[in-house]
């Protein structure tokens, strides 16, 4: 065991069905998130396309890139174990090819119930196929089922079909998802920012926390890519924030607000001094922060309305914290690590 502590790795899992676009996701994440290293793990190697990376080294099935990264190939059985290799890598975040390796909703039972710290389930992506939707529901009607455990779908391919008719599969798989944001890409390309952190630095700062102005940074370095095109919204306050309001707001955000992310201070008497709030779709974790009190919080996504959404997050300021019932808490703190679990 190792005695130093470290952030935990989030592991995210990458379902949908036959040729939606799984593989070419993975192989847009592995090429473009520059500084992050990145852990996938899949069924075989054939379709992660390592020729055109670097390798700098390979040892039985896992293969280590130049840039960091690392590909492990395991069927069902070496899973765990797989895991647990790279929970000890140095790693920024782990996703998992789910289909063909098991079920999703047994390995999200599986990494929920993992009793290793230096791992956290991070929230399921669902690629959906936009040109064969139709077919896919039609042959395994079980597709509507699955969505419902996404906290993000990515409508894949919308290359392949026109305007309106994307507007229209947006809506209704969305609905299917039961409200999750929906995020149309075309070859996969999904903004790596939007599903997990990517460091400011490396590691060899490893107690150094993670500042306001590097998540702000974070948005500077990536305005280039895909990022440019949604909607970022910035909240601080150091007004702290009620929690039933602050819990009525996380429950019902807007379905274009893909990724949220910052620190929020509830100003409770032994609640801490703040949290660390991290969500990609649906998906919500509340880490227990340090550093000083105060909330603030970046919010990434399409067509919100922005003054809204300010508006919404200054009416869950309370000025008399002292003033807010002890159960209010208990609310927010099923975000935690520990009581993740048993809100599934
Ligand atoms: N036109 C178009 N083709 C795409 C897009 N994304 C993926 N493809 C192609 O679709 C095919 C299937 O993509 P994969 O990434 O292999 O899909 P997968 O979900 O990993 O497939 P399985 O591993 O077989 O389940 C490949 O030929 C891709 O090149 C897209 O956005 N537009």
């Amino acid at each position: 065991m190792t005695a130093m502590p470290r952030k935990p790795i989030p592991v995210v899992l990458v379902a949908g069905f036959l040729g939606s676009g799984k593989t070419t996701l993975l192989n847009h994440l592995l090429t473009s998130a520059s500084g992050v290293r990145i852990g996938v793990l899949v069924n075989d190697f054939g379709s992660i396309n390592i020729d055109a990376m670097a390798v700098a080294g390979q040892v039985d099935s896992t293969v280590s890139l130049a840039n960091g990264c690392l590909c492990c190939a395991v069927d069902a059985r070496g899973l765990d174990a797989m895991l647990a290799t790279l929970a000890d890598a140095d790693l920024d975040v782990i996703v998992i090819e789910a289909s063909g390796l098991a079920e999703p909703r047994g390995l999200i039972r599986m990494l929920l119930a993992s009793e290793n710290p230096a791992l956290e389930y991070g929230g399921l992506l669902e690629v959906v196929d936009a040109a064969e939707f139709d077919a896919t529901r039609q042959r395994h009607p079980e597709l509507a089922e699955h969505l419902k455990f996404a906290d993000l779908v990515v409508l894949n391919k919308t290359d392949r079909i026109g305007g309106p008719r994307r507007a229209e599969l947006a809506a209704t798989v969305g609905e299917l998802a039961g409200g999750v944001p929906v995020l149309p890409v075309e070859h996969g390309r999904v903004d790596p920012a939007l599903l997990f952190d990517i460091p400011a630095g490396r590691r060899d700062d490893e107690a150094r926390q993670l500042s306001f102005q590097d998540l702000l940074a974070e948005e500077d370095d990536h305005a280039g890519h895909a990022h440019a095109a949604y909607d970022t919204v910035e909240f601080t306050t150091g007004v702290p924030l009620h929690p039933r309001r602050f819990q009525r707001f996380l429950a019902d955000r807007p379905a274009g607000l893909y990724r949220v992310k910052g620190f929020v201070h509830f100003g409770q008497p032994g609640g801490g001094l703040r949290y660390t709030l991290h969500t990609v779709g649906s998906f919500l974790r509340l880490d227990r922060g340090a550093g000083l009190p105060g909330t603030q919080l970046v919010l990434i996504g399409t067509g919100i309305d922005t003054a809204g959404l300010l508006a919404r997050l200054r009416a869950c300021e309370e000025a008399d914290p002292a003033a807010v019932d002890e159960q209010a808490m208990l609310g927010i703190l099923r975000f935690l690590p520990e009581n993740l679990s048993e809100s599934d």
